[in-house]
């Protein structure tokens, strides 16, 4: 069985994170500190370490050093994706960006486990070691039957070993990141690091700075130089998301990237070669954009070498169930309900819902359902979706003005919270002091992503503060 070591000061998380791992079957011993770890444990003979970047005293990083025979996940917020950079230049093996949901986690820990298990402890940086992909079909990474889904698998297959640019186009929720991560597993550059930045939710006077790095003094607080994520790629590839967002400088400097496999930080005058494949995804019509002259028509002929377009799920009716079931399983597994079933009318409900959200619309109904079952089947009550298939529905529980019913939390039962009951114990306890932006700055999200996890937790935003 695995072991892992985990260093974070922060009593809740570091109990769920211990609590996820244990329920997933691992050996878990954890340390507040990077002094702690060494004292009470040795971190050299862990297979795992997960640390948080920012502890008292040394920083995660330094277990990098300490234990050099270990890999190294780094958790740390969007705020401080620089950092995480920096980490993986250090040696860290991954970053893992807070607050995570628990699938996200889970994976990241089994690819690196698995990936050390296939001998190559390699730390993301340096040459390429043409070890093979630890994935071996795209089949195992996301779930598709129908023939529109196969012909999506047909062409990751193809597409996956070359070099080729991809663009993924669909709406959102498709699983255009599913697929990027597909694409990069199925690569030889699977053991290297595969970097994703979702270009709509980094503030647009510093996307530049983060996605190429900057010259000490190229701009007010400026105050030393940094690694962009595009040179922490390096050897990898590089998953850009809502690539449509990109504003236009942003867009000339990404171009001479493909062009010349260089990058020239912002503040230099020097280039660098950099060897990064590209996977960009948009939810938008880049075509189109070019015609407005929104997005360089060159950069979009540069991206749009290969094109993969994930249908929307209403264009999938016969994988509804397929998917349903699987997340079903995952979730019931998750909470301890492992009996669950749908009930036929809840069969005919999915399958007959236009899901605007896709994927992850039903992925949510699931869990949303499978928190509120009583007993071992799902009714079309329980799914709560609307017959127009529009908006997300919330549980009754947690409708505005009803707060005072969701479960308060005493400090002794913190201990006992998940990382999603982190975040929903933190938003119902400060959104009346504090605005969207700070809150999600404090989360160390976006605004889109908190808006995301309002929707999906039931805790919509107030939309008046009478
Ligand atoms: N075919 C699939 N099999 C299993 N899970 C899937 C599949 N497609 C999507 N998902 C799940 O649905 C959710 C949304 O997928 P993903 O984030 O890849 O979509 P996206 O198209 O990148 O969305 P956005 O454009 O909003 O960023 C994720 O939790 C993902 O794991």
């Amino acid at each position: 069985m695995p072991r892992i070591l985990i260093v974070e000061d922060e009593d809740i998380i570091r109990s769920a994170v211990r609590k996820l791992l244990q329920h997933a079957g691992y050996e878990v011993a954890d340390a507040r500190s990077v002094e702690e770890a060494e004292q009470n444990h040795e971190p050299d003979q862990f297979d795992l370490i997960i640390s948080d970047l920012r502890l008292p005293g040394a920083a995660g990083t330094e277990l990098i050093n300490r234990a050099p025979n270990t890999p190294v996940l780094i958790m740390t917020s969007y705020a401080s994706l620089r950092s995480a950079v920096d980490s993986m230049k250090m040696g860290a093996v991954e970053y893992i960006a807070k607050p995570f949901d628990h699938d996200e986690m889970l994976a990241a820990v089994e690819n690196i486990l698995a990936r050390q298990g296939s001998g190559d402890t390699d730390s993301g940086s340096g040459a390429d070691s043409g070890n093979r992909p630890q994935e071996s079909d795209p089949a195992n990474i996301m779930f598709g039957q129908c023939e529109a889904m196969q012909k999506v698998f047909t062409l990751i297959r193809k597409v996956a070993p070359t070099e080729t640019t991809v663009l993924i186009q669909g709406e959102s929720g498709t699983g255009k990141e599913l697929a990027a991560r597909a694409l990069h597993l199925l690569s030889p550059r699977a053991s290297k690091p595969l970097i994703s930045v979702n270009c709509a939710a980094i503030p647009e006077s510093l996307i530049e700075s983060e996605l190429f790095g900057h010259e000490k003094g190229a701009f007010t607080g400026a105050v030393s130089a940094r690694t962009g994520l595009i040179e922490a790629a390096d050897g990898g590839s590089l998953f850009l998301d809502e690539i449509g967002e990109l504003p236009a400088e942003a867009q000339a400097r990404l171009l001479r990237v493909l062009q010349e496999s260089e990058i020239r930080k912002v503040g230099s005058t020097q280039s660098r070669k950099v060897n990064v494949r590209m996977i960009a995804a948009t939810h938008r019509n880049l075509k189109a954009m070019t015609r407005t002259g929104e997005f360089r028509e060159d950069l979009y002929y540069r991206l749009n070498v290969m094109q993969i377009r994930i249908p929307p799920l209403r264009e999938r009716q016969s994988d509804i169930l397929g998917l349903a079931g699987k997340f079903l399983k995952r979730q019931g597994e998750k909470m301890g309900k492992p009996n669950l079933n749908l009930s036929p009318e809840a069969m005919r409900v999915l399958e007959r819902h236009r899901w605007p959200g896709n994927v992850r619309e039903l992925e949510n109904a699931i869990e949303r359902a499978t928190i509120l079952c009583d007993g071992d089947v799902i009714t079309p009550s329980l799914l709560d979706l609307d017959s127009e298939g529009g908006d997300e529905h919330i549980p009754e529980t947690l409708v505005e003005g009803n707060n005072e019913q969701t479960p308060t939390r005493d400090a002794d039962s913190a201990n006992d919270l998940s990382l999603e009951d982190y975040f929903q114990h933190f938003v119902l306890e400060n959104q009346d002091r504090m605005s969207e932006t700070e809150l999600a700055q404090k989360l160390g999200i976006s605004r889109k992503s908190l808006w995301e996890r309002r929707q999906r937790l039931g805790i919509p935003r107030k939309k008046t503060s009478s």
